[in-house]
């Protein structure tokens, strides 16, 4: 295991380009599985994640390579595997991705069920109904979801929770599915209108991208495509949400700009100056960050996967911020840790609240899930002294290169090894 050692006090000073985003990679490498050939993906992120998925589809027998260090070449090939193990679904929920286009294409999918993690219980109960409505078997056995079916057919399917994964899940097994599939209260993340450019030039028939509907027309076959990957709309947040935390001035590129309105919005709110030029964004923030509220919700409001690290920033805001997390019910795990760094946050049900105060105490923290652990990082970039970060390995697994990006910036950070 590794942690990392920042050094609080130091200001952001300089450029970094935003990595591909994992949210939009990994439905994507899935959907591979759903036409047989040779894909050239570029901008796939360096991260955890990415390797846990392509060491599920090397079970499932399609095999990738790297080529000029920024695509990545998969080589499809329609073998009777179905097994999704426990030994890598454990390691990432979006194992649970397979499951659509598996069903689709080999009529048959074994995939490990996910089971709770630190921010909530999150079921796959959606995607199972919706499945269950095109015509699949399913099953739960032994902690495996069993699905089988003679071939999937087209259903009207509404879902009463809106669902990232779900959606991607229902597109993917509609896509090759007889006849015509209505997703209604569908997700509208850019991650999903990605899989949907991604399907439809490998040919499917796929209408109503960053709707809450879409229609899917299965087709007979599709065919492999060469695709570039979206930038990390969450990862490009991040850095931004440093920036306003501690101050200095930042130049990122290849930013999803068109994908950020309501995050930009809130850090102007709370002070960050910002100019914006194509996929270029400069900021700069002078002074302490003035306190605002924020409430996740599915997009385009504000993201889930950025609540941790807003409340870092808000931690040493000028006033009292409500910070309220609607979409995962124990999505809080990092308040403690902040609190030990000395933050004054208070929990009341579904939301914190943060009373700002004059400095974070660098501290030993321990990181409980992937964006708890970059909100910590941005506390202790902000607190006096040294801070350790513990269980470093979450903030790797959907990260590209944090620290080094950080480190570039002029971050004082280390990483080594912990007992
Ligand atoms: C790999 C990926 O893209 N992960 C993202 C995806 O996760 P994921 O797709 O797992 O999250 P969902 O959108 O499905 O979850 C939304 C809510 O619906 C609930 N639910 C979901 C499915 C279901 O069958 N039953 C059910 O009750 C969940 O517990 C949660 O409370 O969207 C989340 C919400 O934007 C993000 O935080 C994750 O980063
Ligand atoms: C919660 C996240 O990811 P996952 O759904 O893969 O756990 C995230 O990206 O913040």
């Amino acid at each position: 295991m590794e942690k990392l050692i920042v050094k609080g006090g130091n200001k952001i000073n300089g450029s970094v380009k935003v990595s591909g985003a994992k949210n939009a990679a990994l439905p994507i490498l899935c959907a591979t599985i759903l036409a047989e050939g040779e894909y050239y993906l570029s901008n796939i992120p360096k991260l955890r994640d990415i390797s846990t998925m392509l060491g599920m589809l090397d079970v499932l027998g399609i095999t990738s390579r790297q080529v000029q260090n920024d695509v990545t070449v998969l080589n499809v090939e329609n073998r009777d595997f179905y097994t999704a193990p426990y030994e890598l679904v454990k390691l990432m929920r979006a194992g649970v991705l397979m499951l659509g286009p598996l069903l689709a294409k080999r009529k048959k999918a074994r995939i490990s069920l996910p089971g709770g993690c630190a921010i909530g219980e999150r079921p796959v109960d959606l995607h199972i109904k919706a499945l269950t409505q095109m015509g699949a078997d399913v099953e739960i056995k032994h902690g495996y979801i069993e699905a089988e079916c003679d071939g999937l057919k087209g259903a009207d399917i509404n879902f009463d929770i809106v669902t990232v994964t779900g959606t991607e899940n229902i597109i993917m097994a509609a896509a090759l599915a007889e006849g015509v599939t209505v997703i209604k209260n569908a997700a509208r993340e850019p991650e999903v209108i990605d899989l949907i450019n991604f399907l439809n030039k490998m040919g499917a028939d796929i209408k109503g991208a960053g709707s809450s509907t879409i229609t899917v027309r299965g087709v007979k076959v599709l065919k492999p495509c060469s695709y570039s990957v979206m930038t990390d709309r969450i990862e490009a947040g991040t850095f931004l949400c440093a920036l306003a935390a501690v101050g200095g001035e930042l130049t990122l590129k290849n930013a999803p700009v068109k994908h950020m309105g309501v995050m930009l919005d809130k850090l102007k709110e709370i002070g960050l100056n910002i100019d914006i030029k194509e996929d270029c964004i400069r900021a700069s923030a002078n002074e302490r960050p003035s306190s605002a509220d924020v409430s996740t919700q599915p997009y385009p409001g504000f993201p889930t996967d950025m609540q941790a690290q807003f409340m870092a920033c808000m931690t040493v805001a000028s006033g009292i911020s409500v910070i309220t997390e609607n979409i995962f019910e124990n999505r809080f795990m990092h308040v403690a840790e902040m609190k030990r760094m000395g933050a004054d946050i208070t929990l009341k049900n579904r939301s914190a609240v943060v009373k700002g105060v004059d400095k974070l105490t660098g501290a030993h923290v321990m990181a409980s899930d992937l964006r708890a652990s970059a909100g910590l990082f941005i506390a202790a970039m902000l607190a006096e002294g040294e801070s350790h970060i513990h269980r470093v390995y979450h903030l790797d697994r959907g990260y590209d290169g944090f620290d080094r990006k950080m480190a570039e910036l002029g971050i004082s950070v280390e990483r080594v090894a912990d007992e």
